[in-house]
């Protein structure tokens, strides 16, 4: 499951994996979008989810179940770390969700300005985070960097 602010490039993520095609121009997603992709003997099973307040309180159900959550961070838009570090504290604060792995992708570091991954940890406390597995890494849906260790840990997640 893919959650986090809206505007942080979730949808844009699963595009770009799916089919490798950047657009500027991207829908906010309403609810959620599920995605099926096949990578080489992996098969991915993705819910796209909104990331708008109102659509906030659903990131708990796509997330029940699965065997990863992806965390989307702009990582430009610093004076939203302290919402982005509420609703992720909120989120993995759900019994469902105890022990499920979390990835955290600090998106956008193609633009000047973008907070680098020691930065993300310390704002969004992810070194308190004991009870599952975190990564945490840089990376930009529009220049794809680093795209490629992120579809690896996806894939070293599965069942
Ligand atoms: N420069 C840059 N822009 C990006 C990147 N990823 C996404 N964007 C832009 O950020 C905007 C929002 O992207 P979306 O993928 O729609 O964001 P979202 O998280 O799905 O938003 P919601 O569906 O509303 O929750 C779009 O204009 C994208 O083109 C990136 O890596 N670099
Ligand atoms: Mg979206």
């Amino acid at each position: 499951a893919v959650v986090g602010l809206q505007a942080s490039g979730k949808t844009s993520f699963v595009n770009v994996i799916t089919s490798g095609q950047w657009s500027e121009d991207v829908v906010p997603t309403v609810a959620f979008n599920f995605r099926k992709i096949r990578k080489g003997m992996v098969t991915m099973k993705i819910w796209d989810v909104a990331g708008q307040p109102k659509f906030r309180s659903m990131w708990e159900r796509y997330c029940n179940g699965v065997d990863a959550i992806v965390f989307v961070v702009d990582a430009v838009d610093q004076d939203k770390f302290n919402t982005a570090r509420f609703e992720l504290q909120q989120l993995l604060a759900q019994p469902t969700l105890s022990g499920v792995p979390l990835l955290v992708l600090g998106n956008k570091n193609d633009l000047p300005g973008h907070a680098a991954v020691k930065d993300l940890i310390k704002n969004l406390q992810l070194d308190k985070i004991s009870d599952r597995p975190v990564s945490c890494y840089s990376c930009s849906m529009k220049s794809k960097h680093n795209l490629d260790i992120v579809l690896q840990w996806l894939s070293s997640r599965g069942h």
